[in-house]
C-alpha cells in the first residue's frame, strides 16, 4: 500500500521521502519510479534524522503500517527528529483509540496527528484510493487539497475524500467499512457456493455476476465486479505473467484452486473485522450480519478443525446438489437476497457508526462520508450509494436521527426483496446450502422491524429466577420504547428453602 501510495503522490508532482526498514522494498518502488518516468522523484532514507531534515517544514509524515505496536514504535523513533506544525497522516487501519492515544500524546508538542483509513486495495493505492481522514481540523484544512488531488474520484469528478470528523472518527469509519465490507463479501460467496451448486461453472458464474453489477440493486458494486472479473483468469500459480495467454488447455481456472479459508483475523494481519464487531457488541447495536459473516471467517480458516469435525460426522453436512426448475426466477431471488444483505449491512454498519459518534462526540459528516464511499473503495455500491444514501446522507443528519432501518425509501427495498430472500433461505435450508450472513439477514430484518418477538418468554425466564423485571404490554409510558429496566416483577415462585419445601421428607 505505501509503495503504491508513494509513486501516486509522485505522479501527481510531490517529492516522496521513502523510509522502510527494507532497502530491497524502496529500491523496488524507486525503480518502479523511474519506469514510469517520475525520475529523482522519490528518494530513500535509512533513518529518520535523515528522513527529516530532506522534508520541507511543516513536514507531511504518511504511515502505511501494520496496526499496533509498529505505529507507536515508528511514532517514538520519529519524535526527537520532527517539529511544531508537522502533520502525521497515518493510513493504515489503526484501531481508533490507538490513533486517539497517539493525537493526545503529540497534542503538547504541537505536532498533529490525522487517522485516515485509505480503502481500495493496492491497485487503488496506486491509481487513487478513497480516503477517509480525521482528526485536528486545522492540519485537514491543510492536508485536503493535497488528498483530494490523488484521491479517487467519482463519475462527476468529484474526490472521494473529505473531512469525516473529530479524533479518531476516520480511522473509525473506515473501521465500519470493513465491517460493511465483510458482511458484502460473505453474502456474494454464499450466493456464488449456491450458483456451483446448480452445475454452474465459474465461468457461467461471473457471468452473472457481470450482469447484476450492470443494472438493478447490485449496480456498480465493487466486489460483485471484481467477482465477475476473477471468475475468468486462468493462469499458472502465483505466476501472473501466464495470465493474458493462458487457455484451458494450459491452466485451470485460478478460482478453481483456491482453499475456503479466510485467515486474517486469526493471523492478527487485519484487525477491522474483529474491532468492528467488538464495537458492535460493546455499543450494543444488534448487527446480525456483520456477526456472523466475521464468525463465518473465522470458522473458515481453521481448516484443520473443520476436517477433523467432518470425519467424526462421517462426512459433515455438505449441500446437496440443487434442482432449479426456473433456473432464471431462482438467480434473480439470489440476486434480490445478496442485496438484502449488502443493504443490512450498509444498515448495520451505519448503526454502529452512529452510535461510537453520539458516545465520542466526533461530529460526524456524514455526506463526507457519502462522498468517500461514492468511489475508489471497496464497498463501492453504486445502486445503494445513488438511491438509498444519497437522500438521507447529503442532508447531513445528526447521529441522533441517522437510523437507516426508519427510512421510507429503504423500508421499500426491504419489502421488495424480503419475499425472495425467504425463498432463497427456505431453499438452502433443505438442501444443505451454506448461507450464514443471508439466513442472519432475514432474521434481521424480521427482528429489527419485530413489534411481538418471543423475546416476552424470555423476559419472563429471566424475571422468574432473577427477578430482572419486565414490562407489560399495556404499559403507556414514553420508558417502555427504551432499553431501561422494566417496572414490574411477578413472584412466579417464591423463594423458598428445600426444607420449607419438602419439609420431613427433606435430608441433608
Ligand atoms: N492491503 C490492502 O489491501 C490494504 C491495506 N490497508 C492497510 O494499510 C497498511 C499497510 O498494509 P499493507 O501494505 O497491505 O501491509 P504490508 O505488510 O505489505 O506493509 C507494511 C509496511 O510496514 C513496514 N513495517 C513493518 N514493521 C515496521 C516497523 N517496525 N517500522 C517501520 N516500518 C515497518 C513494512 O516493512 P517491510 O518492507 O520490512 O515489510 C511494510 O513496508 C495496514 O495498516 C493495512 O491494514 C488499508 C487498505 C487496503
Ligand atoms: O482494508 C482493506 C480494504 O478495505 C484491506 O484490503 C484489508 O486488508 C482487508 O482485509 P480484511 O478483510 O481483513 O478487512
Amino acid at each position: 500500500m505505501g509503495g503504491g501510495m508513494a509513486l501516486l503522490f509522485a505522479e501527481d508532482g510531490v517529492h516522496v521521502n521513502l523510509s522502510d526498514p527494507s532497502e530491497e522494498a524502496m529500491d523496488a518502488v524507486i525503480a518502479k519510479a523511474e519506469k514510469s518516468g517520475y525520475n529523482g522523484k522519490i528518494t530513500k532514507h535509512t533513518d529518520y534524522d535523515s528522513l527529516c531534515k530532506s522534508l520541507s517544514t511543516p513536514r507531511l509524515l504518511v504511515f502505511s503500517l501494520p496496526h499496533g505496536g509498529v505505529g507507536d514504535k515508528v511514532l517514538e523513533g520519529l519524535m526527537p527528529h520532527v517539529s511544531r506544525n508537522d502533520v502525521i497522516l497515518d493510513c493504515g487501519n489503526e484501531h481508533y483509540a490507538n490513533t486517539e492515544r497517539r493525537q493526545n500524546k503529540v497534542k503538547d508538542t504541537g505536532i498533529r496527528y490525522i487517522g485516515c483509513g485509505v480503502s481500495g486495495g493496492y491497485q487503488a493505492a496506486r491509481a487513487g484510493p478513497s480516503m477517509c481522514p480525521g482528526g485536528d481540523k486545522s492540519a485537514l484544512e491543510e492536508v485536503l487539497p493535497l488528498l483530494q488531488k490523488v484521491a479517487a474520484k467519482d463519475k462527476t469528478g468529484k474526490a472521494c475524500v473529505g473531512v469525516v470528523g473529530k479524533g479518531g472518527s476516520g480511522h473509525y469509519v473506515k473501521m465500519v467499512h470493513n465491517g460493511i465490507e465483510h458482511g458484502m463479501m460473505s453474502a456474494i460467496c454464499e450466493a456464488w457456493g449456491i450458483m456451483r451448486k446448480m452445475d454452474m461453472g465459474y465461468e457461467e458464474i461471473g457471468n452473472v455476476l457481470k450482469e447484476w453489477n450492470a443494472s438493478g440493486e447490485l449496480e456498480g458494486t465493487f466486489l460483485v465486479s471484481i467477482g465477475a472479473d476473477l471468475s475468468h483468469k486462468r493462469g499458472k500459480g502465483d505466476d501472473p505473467s501466464t495470465q493474458k495467454t493462458a487457455t484451458s488447455e494450459q491452466h485451470p481456472l485460478v478460482i478453481s484452486e483456491v482453499l475456503d479459508k479466510v485467515v486474517q483475523d486469526v493471523t492478527g494481519e487485519e484487525g477491522t473485522g474483529i474491532w468492528s464487531n467488538t464495537e458492535a457488541i460493546e455499543l450494543h447495536v444488534p448487527a446480525f450480519t456483520l456477526n456472523i459473516a466475521h464468525a463465518f471467517r473465522l470458522a473458515s480458516a481453521f481448516r484443520g478443525d473443520r476436517e477433523r469435525a467432518s470425519e467424526a460426522l462421517d462426512g459433515g453436512f455438505p449441500p446437496s446438489e440443487l434442482e432449479i426448475q426456473d433456473k432464471k426466477a431462482f438467480i434473480e431471488d439470489l440476486r434480490q437476497a445478496t442485496y438484502a444483505s449488502c443493504l443490512a449491512s450498509f444498515i448495520q454498519g451505519f448503526n454502529i457508526i452512529a452510535r461510537a459518534d453520539q458516545q465520542h462526540e466526533w461530529g460526524i459528516d456524514y455526506s463526507q462520508v457519502w462522498q468517500i464511499w461514492r468511489a475508489g473503495c471497496i464497498i463501492q455500491a453504486d445502486y445503494i450509494s445513488d438511491e438509498l444514501l444519497a437522500p438521507i446522507l447529503k442532508s447531513k443528519p445528526s447521529s441522533d436521527d441517522l437510523n437507516l432501518n426508519s427510512s421510507s425509501r429503504v423500508a421499500q427495498d426491504i419489502r421488495k426483496c424480503f419475499p425472495a430472500l425467504r425463498r432463497i433461505v427456505a431453499k438452502s435450508v433443505e438442501t444443505d446450502q451454506v448461507i450464514p450472513a443471508i439466513s442472519a439477514t432475514l432474521e434481521y430484518f424480521k427482528v429489527a422491524s419485530g413489534t411481538d418477538l418471543p423475546t416476552s418468554f424470555y423476559e419472563a425466564e429471566l424475571d422468574y429466577f432473577g427477578s430482572h423485571m419486565f414490562d407489560r404490554k399495556d404499559d403507556t409510558d414514553k420508558q417502555v420504547q427504551k432499553p431501561m429496566e422494566g417496572k414490574h416483577h411477578f413472584e412466579w415462585k417464591p423463594a423458598t428453602s428445600q426444607k420449607e419445601e419438602y419439609g420431613k421428607n427433606y435430608t441433608f
